[in-house]
């Protein structure tokens, strides 16, 4: 006989034993595996939409026709289909009773029916699902599960489940220690989540409330949002708070939170990139879906058309993971800086999201990871936007200092302007009143500037004023304070500086500025300056003590002497005289 006739009969031998003893299912070995997610050691079929199976038809249904073995840890089958009946074979192979935990770790599921049979006899019976009150359930946990004392030896488990929601039933058999273990070890990982994300929003909507900046404000009802809905279908939330509210209730509560999250994601995402600048189109696409949507599920909602609506609420979840990544590839093409941290995120996290729906929906395997995904994919994606977040504040006070530092700063030579020298100058001022140290200024004018500017034009006077204020610069100590005072005028102030010294100073700058010579097409260019200096002799200016209101009278006599140098034929240090000072302070009295 070949090896093709040896097959066929193989077959044929096959199908005659499973006419004669039903089709062959896999048992669980309990002792050998002490936990695990059920479905491909599950059959299941579905009852006639109208027609209520009991139990007895039920088993009849499994011995008598052919039923389908479940393909991936968890059995899923769509949304708002008929009720489902399962059966998975237990064998307790040890010599005692022991206690397991059977859950199905799906809270939105409505009806749950559980059956344990054991040599043909039901042992145990429960009912949960989120249509059953709380305290009705036969444990009060976030979704269906039961303990089970399964006695030695081959127990059968018959599971009916009925909801609208979809229809995923990770069915899950532990022994109660283990079950145990996977409870606190899950209260950790969603604690450690949740803590990050409820830290990032608190902190943003802190700073929105400060900055009033919406970007903030929506990205923390994005992560608020998203928190709870993951409360929400993780059945958390309704353990704690909505216990006894019904299926109705977190039906259309879970739908609601769901979107709500998308909806503030998706205008937060607009207002950080700033996409209504340069993708006015796709902007506007994004407001419209925002609205659109909700509406028809506002409407779902008036005429309680819940499959509808939940239809709507997928589709605007699908939508928000496309817009978010459109958004981001718009923002990278325009060379918006937070584009590429954007994008890698919002990929990542809609990658994450995708496999976890896909994983309830049945199209990639279920299991921890698989489901938990979402929470990982959208805690990385809340650091990252709180990051970009982060760098936005900072850029924007970088913007705030440059632009006070502009407003106090001369354009064309980059000197202090009249605002800048009064910020800069009057700390140190005070600082030398109160230590009784010599301090001076020295108020410089170039002579005849008018004349550069109509012989050689304006630009080479614009020129002519750089190249004095560089030398006022060179020459400068580092706690001089420079500024352009006026036209063609600069002044300095010089800390622990006399009126001698400063008189010194100001003669080596007068010397330098002789020695500037530009070139120009009309010819070199030559000019000098003229020179004004006032400041104290061992501390005194005038004898007595600098006052705080000084600095003016400082600068006025200053002025008067460079006035003097002025009507004497420029190009020339004059030091104030005591007559300078008594006529500038008796001038500051009046
Ligand atoms: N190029 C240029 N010229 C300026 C600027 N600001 C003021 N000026 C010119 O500076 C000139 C000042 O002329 P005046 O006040 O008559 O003084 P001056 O010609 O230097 O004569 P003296 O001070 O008496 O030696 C005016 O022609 C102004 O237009 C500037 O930023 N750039």
């Amino acid at each position: 006989m070949n090896h093709k006739n040896s097959a066929r009969l193989l077959t044929f031998l096959l199908a005659l034993l499973v006419s004669f003893f039903g089709y062959p299912q896999p048992i669980i070995d309990l002792t050998d595996t002490p936990e695990l997610t059920a479905g491909e050691y599950t059959r299941y079929l579905q009852e006639n939409n109208d027609e209520k199976l009991t139990l007895a038809q039920a088993i009849a249904a499994f011995n008598s026709s052919e039923v389908r073995l479940g393909k991936h840890q968890s059995i899923s089958l769509g949304i708002s289909v008929a009720p489902v009946w399962l059966k998975t074979r237990l064998l307790n192979s040890t010599t005692n009773d022991e206690n397991y935990r059977i859950s199905v770790e799906t809270p939105w599921l409505d009806v749950i029916e559980a059956w344990i049979v054991y040599q043909g006899r039901v042992i145990q019976q429960v009912s949960g699902g989120d249509a059953v009150a709380f305290e009705q359930r036969p444990m009060q946990y976030r979704y269906f599960a039961f303990e089970a004392e399964l006695p030695k030896g081959e127990s059968q488990l018959y599971l009916r489940v009925e909801s609208v929601g979809p229809m995923a039933i990770p069915l899950r058999i532990a022994t109660t220690e283990l079950a145990v273990k996977r409870d606190i070890s899950s209260s950790y990982q969603y604690g450690f989540l949740y803590g990050i994300m409820v830290a990032l929003a608190l902190y943003n909507l802190i700073l929105f409330f400060s900055v009033r900046l919406p970007e903030y404000g929506l990205y923390a009802l994005y992560l608020i949002g998203f928190v709870i809905n993951s409360l929400s279908y993780t059945g958390q939330l309704h353990t704690w708070i909505t216990p006894d509210f019904g299926p109705y209730f977190q039906d259309w509560l879970d739908i609601f939170l769901m979107i709500t999250y998308s909806i503030a994601g998706l205008h937060f995402a607009r207002k950080l990139l700033q996409t209504k600048q340069y993708a006015p189109i796709l902007d506007r696409a994004t407001i419209v879906v925002t609205l659109v949507i909700p509406a028809g599920m506002v409407i779902g909602f008036i005429f309680n058309q819940l499959t509808f609506a939940l239809f709507l609420a997928f589709l605007l979840n699908t939508t928000f993971a496309v817009l978010f990544i459109l958004l981001g590839l718009q923002a990278l093409k325009h060379r918006i800086a937070a584009a590429r941290l954007f994008l890698i995120c919002s990929v990542t996290a809609a990658t994450c999201i995708c496999i976890s729906t896909a994983a309830v929906a049945g199209f990639v395997p279920y299991n921890d990871v698989t489901f938990k995904l979402i929470e990982v994919g959208m805690a990385f994606e809340a650091i990252c936007l709180a990051f970009l977040l982060a760098q936005r504040f900072r850029s924007a006070e970088a913007d705030k200092q440059m632009a006070e530092k502009t407003a106090r700063l001369d354009s064309l030579t980059g000197l202090n302007n009249r605002r800048g020298f009064a910020h800069a100058a009057q700390p140190i001022w005070f600082q030398e009143i109160r230590n009784g140290r010599d301090v001076s200024v020295v108020l410089i004018d170039i002579d005849h500037f008018k004349r550069i500017n109509d012989g050689f034009g304006h630009s080479k006077g614009d020129e002519v004023l750089k190249a004095v204020a560089a030398v006022l610069k060179r020459g400068a100590r580092r706690s001089d304070i420079i500024a352009r005072w006026g036209g063609e005028e600069f002044l300095i102030l010089l800390p622990e500086t006399s009126e001698a010294q400063a008189t010194q100073h100001a003669e080596r700058l007068r010397q330098q500025i002789e020695k500037i010579e530009l070139t120009s097409p009309g010819g070199a260019i030559k000019f000098t300056a003229s020179f004004g200096v006032c400041g104290t002799i061992d501390g005194m200016f005038s004898k007595t003590k600098l006052r705080d209101d000084d600095l003016e009278t400082i600068i006025n006599v200053a002025d008067e002497a460079l006035y003097q140098v002025k009507a004497s034929g420029r190009n020339q240090v004059k030091a104030a005289t005591q007559q300078h000072v008594r006529q500038s302070r008796s001038k500051v009295k009046v």
